[in-house]
Order: structure tokens, then C-alpha cells, then sequence
């Protein structure tokens, strides 16, 4: 590189630091946590054992207005520090108690979120933050776990408590030792995701049996003592109206426009002598994108690949990113389990370069196509291997995450650099909440979502949400990759498909799958569930996403395959055969009914 070209890289690479520090400072605010009315030991336990010097605007936000007593809606970009915010006043009340909080007394406080993995990681913080206040007792219950050993956590006492919400309807129900008489608060975490994973009837069944409903308060009870709720998430929409007219009563909104919210929903404004204690989140200091927040530090991407590149496409964008920068993490989400799957035993076991070319060489020449540890999760894995996943990516300092939508809400893996949206979100609030896993708490971080040249309207749609995507130059990077030494040097590349590089892998990772049969297997299940899953795109992305309009021959590429397999698999033949029987034993089924069946077979998270 020339003294000029030195220079101006170190100049790049200076305002991009620059830059980062401003969105850095726009992020805290100028002032204490004991300046918000928090407990000094609280504050000193958020510096010295979190490393938290400042809160972050909206912890300066919703923290004294959580103090005060009131319900709160809270709608702030991914990775701005909710769970603080509403984490540390319930322990600044608690801690603070007289007679102290014993566990005798049950739950304080429940958590409801939607996902095992974000429940754990609440946990965690919560444990953290509870050090210095041993008598305040953590705990979770969750799908997955032993029920039998939340049953005793739950008898012994339990003073803030996280949990899923089918399995805490059940203990609600089925636990007699499970004491929540003293319940004051209740907080929905990613509230408008509980409510689409189809958790809207759990939900009403556990405030009507919590008696936490907004009705419900006694109006004898001063503010600062009575029941609490609290409703937060990065994408507070519509479908949140509901759970909040159930659950709010005149409530605070932060970082709502009014704009946001629905005129039939008892949300208005609150009147006169409350009036002030509406917040609006001041967006020139808040460093978000206009609609649903999007961190405006975050690079956004698009590649427009067309389906039969597509596998060569992913994998040659992650080995240049591992290439260009070996130490990151980096998170591809799938819209399947099945399709997780079939990518983790190929990343894992597929060795470049290929077999047919270093046969005469020595075995330790070969190595993995990708040179870094690869990791899966999604709903289907033990529970054992879900919480190993989990933990050890965040622990990682380089490696692969491969996902479904399982790890797309609220969690919060250190230093995320890339999200690669290999398959399609589905609706915007996704795609946010998605990206959302880099880029956290002013950090760096890059973005980039797989199109199809048949789905490049769906960056119309992402536009509408205040997501602009700029696009990323696949050609360039896949002109780095040496060229295999058999092959003819071609000038000019007409299309993505006809690239050296690309038919060259393409044929590897072929050769790979049908080498062995479980792999096949897994590439065959992963094709039919994939398309299944592109059918099920709802609403106006039904437009976009058409599975009429894609070649099956080019999706079945994508998954190693030389042929389109058949999309009526054994197994989906069994589920269709005992389905069958089950409806004529019970009599017809509705339609309506069956069809919510055939969704529930894709299996997206
Ligand atoms: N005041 C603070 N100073 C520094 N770091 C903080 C502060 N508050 C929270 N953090 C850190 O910021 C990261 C993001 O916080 P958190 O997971 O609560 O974000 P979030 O807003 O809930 O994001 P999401 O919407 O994705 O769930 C975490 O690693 C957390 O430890």
C-alpha cells in the first residue's frame, strides 16, 4: 500500500472511531444512577460489578418513572439497555423493604419473556445485580426444564421470577406452593414478540389468575406501592394494543410518538395533573433511525443472488469476512430448524479444498472450508444443547452462530460484528430485531439480508420502516478467491452463475452431500421445509415472496442437491396419514383448523 493510501485508511479508520464515539455519547446520558433515585449500594453494584458509569438515555428515561409507581410502555432500539431499566428499580423497592424481603413471602416480581434463551440471560443479569443483596432470591422456570425441581425452587421462594409463559401458566395452575399473593409487578419483555409466538391466550389466562389486570388495582393504595406492569420491546406496535389495554393502567409511554398509538386503545395521553409525565424520546439524541429504531451506527446490507448461487454465496461472503477479520462473531439466521441443521453439518465437516483435487496430497493439507467454530440453535435441540449453544457462542471470541428466529429477540451475545439474514424475516419488526443482535450499545456492526432478484421488493417494505440497505459487492469478493488451477481464466463473468469460483464450489459442495447419505438427507428435509416456509409468508409479503415463482431445481442447488427432491418427505407422508386417521376418528376437522396445522409442520423456530 502507498504513504497515500496508508494515510487515508488511517483517516477512514479515525472518523469511523470518531463516529462511533459521538453515537457513544448521544447513547448515555449526563448523569448518575443514584441521580435517578436509585439506591447508592444499587448504583455502586451497576459501576463497579456491571461496569455501567453512566445510564443510558432510556434508563434515564424509565427509571425514575418506574420508581414512581406508574405503568410504563417502553419502545427503544435493540440494545440500549431495557433489561437495566426496568431491572433496577424493582431491586432498588425491594432492597429497601422493611420487614426484608424473605422467601417466605413468594414472588415480588415476574418477568414474562418469550424465549428460553432470553430467559436465562435475564437471569443472569438479574444474579449479577442481586450480589450485594443476597436476600432477594433469583430464580427462572421455562419450558424444557425439570418441573419437579422448579416445583421445590417455587416452595423454597422465589422473589423475582423470570419465565416463558406456557410453562408459568402451568405452575400457576398446577404448582399449590407457588406463592405470589405479594405479586407487585409484572413486566413483559419483548411484548409484542409473546404475543406473536401465539402466547395471547396464555397471557390473558396469567393476568386474570395474577389479578394483574388493569382493573384490578385498588385506587385506596398509593402509586408507589400498588401493582405495577410494564411493557417494553425495540417494536411496539399494534399488536401490542391489546395486551396493553389488559394489562396498563394510565400509562407512561417512552419513546412512543403519539402517532404510534391507536385511538381506540385506552392509551391516551393521561390528563391534566399527569399530563407531564408523558415522555417522548428526543430523537436527535437518541441516536435511532426514524420508525422502529434501528442503531444508525449499523451497516446495512443487501445481496442479490439468484437461488441456484445462493449456498456458494453464503459461504463465500463468511469466509471472507472470517479471512478479512479472524477474531469476530457472526450470527446467519434460517428460516427453518431443518435448514439450520443441514448447514451446521455441512460447515462443520466440508473440507476445502475439495477431495478430487488433493488426493495424491498429504490428509493434513485438507481443512474445513471455514476456519472457525460453528454453533446451531434452534427449538428442536435438547434443552442440555441449547443452553451449551447458547453460553459458549457468548463466551466465544471468534465464531459461527447458526440460528433461527430462536435468537432473535433480546439477546445479547458480546460483540457481535455481522448478521447475515440468509433467509427472509418475514415481517419488518423481524428484520429489526434480527439486526439488533449487533451494533449493541453503540458498538460497530454490520448487516447483511440475502434477496432473491424475484424479492428485491421487499427492500420497498424494509424502506417503510426506516431500513435503507445499501448493496454489498458480491462479485468483487468472490473475484479474491483463487481460482482453481483447471480452470479456464474467463475475462469477463456475465452472470453470477457462470463465475468460475462459483461453479467450482457449487460442484464441491454437491460432491460433499451426496457423498454421504445422512447428508443428503439432511440437504432433502431442509429443501422441503424450506419451501414450506416460504409459503407461509403472511400478509402483503405474500406478494414478494411467491413460491410460484421460484425454480425448485435452483432452491434444491442451494441445498447441495443435483435434483429436485420430492416435497412430500416420509415423514410429512406419516404426519399426513396418522392426521387423517385422527380426523376420522373425531369427526371433520374445520378448515380453518387444518391449516393452522400445516403452518405449525414448518417449524421456524
Ligand atoms: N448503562 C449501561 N452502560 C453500559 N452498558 C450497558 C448499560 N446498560 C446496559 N448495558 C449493556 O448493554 C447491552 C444491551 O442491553 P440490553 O440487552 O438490556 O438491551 P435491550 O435494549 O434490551 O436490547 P433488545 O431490544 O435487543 O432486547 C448489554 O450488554 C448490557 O449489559
Amino acid at each position: 500500500m502507498g504513504k497515500n493510501n496508508q494515510q487515508s485508511a488511517r483517516e477512514t479508520k479515525r472518523e469511523a472511531e470518531d463516529r462511533i464515539k459521538e453515537i457513544k455519547n448521544g447513547l448515555f446520558a449526563s448523569c448518575s444512577f443514584t441521580s435517578l433515585g436509585l439506591d447508592p449500594k444499587l448504583s455502586d453494584q451497576l459501576k463497579e460489578r456491571m461496569g455501567f458509569e453512566a445510564p443510558t438515555l432510556v434508563q434515564a428515561q424509565s427509571i425514575p418513572v418506574i420508581l414512581s409507581g406508574r405503568d410504563v410502555l417502553v419502545n427503544a432500539a435493540t440494545g440500549t439497555g431495557k433489561t437495566i431499566a426496568y431491572l433496577a428499580p424493582l431491586i432498588h423497592h425491594l432492597q429497601g423493604y422493611s420487614p426484608k424481603v424473605d422467601r417466605s413471602h413468594g414472588t415480588y416480581a415476574l418477568v414474562i419473556v418469550p424465549t428460553r434463551e432470553l430467559c436465562l440471560q435475564v437471569y443472569e443479569t438479574l444474579e449479577k445485580l442481586l450480589h450485594r443483596f443476597h436476600w432477594i432470591v433469583p430464580g427462572y422456570v421455562m419450558g424444557g426444564e425439570k418441573k419437579a425441581k422448579e416445583k421445590a425452587r417455587l416452595r423454597k421462594g422465589i422473589s423475582i421470577l423470570i419465565a416463558t409463559p406456557g410453562r408459568l401458566l402451568d405452575h400457576l395452575k398446577n404448582t399449590a406452593s407457588f406463592v405470589h399473593k405479594n405479586l407487585r409487578w409484572v413486566i413483559f419483555d419483548e411484548a409484542d414478540c409473546i404475543l406473536e409466538l401465539g402466547y395471547g391466550k396464555e397471557i390473558e389466562q396469567i393476568i386474570e389468575l395474577l389479578g394483574s389486570g388493569q382493573g384490578e388495582k385498588d385506587d385506596s393504595v398509593p402509586k408507589g406501592v400498588q401493582k405495577q406492569n410494564l411493557l417494553l420491546s425495540a417494536t411496539l406496535n399494534d399488536k401490542v394494543n391489546h395486551l396493553a389495554k389488559l394489562s396498563l393502567d394510565d400509562p407512561v409511554m417512552i419513546g412512543l410518538d403519539n402517532s404510534k398509538v391507536q385511538p381506540n386503545l385506552s392509551l391516551e395521553a393521561p390528563d391534566s395533573d399527569t399530563d407531564d409525565l408523558v415522555i417522548h424520546v428526543n430523537k436527535s439524541a437518541n441516536p435511532l433511525s426514524e420508525d422502529y429504531g434501528i442503531p444508525s451506527q449499523l451497516v446495512q446490507k443487501y445481496v442479490k443472488v439468484p437461488c441456484g448461487a445462493r449456498l456458494v454465496a453464503l459461504l463465500s461472503v463468511l469466509k471472507n469476512l472470517f479471512e478479512r477479520e479472524a477474531s469476530q462473531k457472526v450470527v446467519v439466521f434460517f428460516s427453518t430448524r431443518a435448514a439450520v441443521d443441514f448447514h451446521y453439518s455441512l460447515l462443520s465437516e466440508f473440507q476445502w479444498p475439495p477431495k478430487s483435487e488433493t488426493q495424491e496430497e498429504e490428509e493434513t493439507t485438507k481443512q474445513l472450508f471455514l476456519n472457525c467454530k460453528t454453533f446451531r440453535l434452534h427449538g428442536s435441540m435438547e434443552q442440555d444443547d441449547r443452553k451449551s449453544a447458547f453460553g459458549t457462542f457468548k463466551a466465544e471470541k471468534q465464531a459461527l452462530l447458526l440460528s433461527t428466529d430462536v435468537a432473535a429477540r433480546g439477546l445479547d451475545f458480546p460483540k457481535v460484528r455481522c448478521i447475515i439474514q440468509y433467509d427472509c424475516p418475514g415481517e419488518a419488526t423481524e428484520y429489526v430485531h434480527r439486526v439488533g443482535r449487533t451494533a449493541r450499545i453503540g458498538e460497530k456492526g454490520e448487516a447483511l439480508l440475502f434477496l432473491q432478484p424475484v424479492e428485491i421488493d421487499y427492500l420497498k417494505d424494509l424502506k417503510k420502516h426506516g431500513a435503507t440497505l445499501t448493496e454489498y459487492p458480491l462479485l468483487k469478493v468472490l473475484d479474491k478467491f483463487p481460482l482453481p488451477a483447471n480452470m479456464p481464466r474467463i475475462k469477463k463473468v456475465i452472470s453470477l452463475e457462470s463465475h468460475p469460483w462459483v461453479i467450482t464450489l457449487q460442484r464441491a459442495l454437491e460432491s460433499f452431500t451426496y457423498a454421504e447419505p445422512t447428508m443428503k438427507n439432511l440437504a432433502k428435509n431442509a429443501f422441503v421445509s424450506w419451501v414450506r416456509g416460504y409459503a407461509a409468508h403472511k400478509g402483503e409479503l405474500k406478494s414478494i415472496f411467491v413460491v410460484k415463482k421460484l425454480h425448485l431445481g435452483h432452491v434444491a442447488k442451494s441445498f447441495a442437491l443435483r435434483e429436485q427432491p420430492s416435497l412430500v418427505g416420509k415423514s410429512h407422508q406419516k404426519e399426513t396419514m396418522k392426521r387423517k386417521r385422527d380426523e376420522r376418528s373425531k369427526g371433520l376437522q374445520s378448515k380453518k383448523t387444518k391449516k393452522m396445522n400445516s403452518n405449525r409442520n414448518v417449524q421456524k423456530t
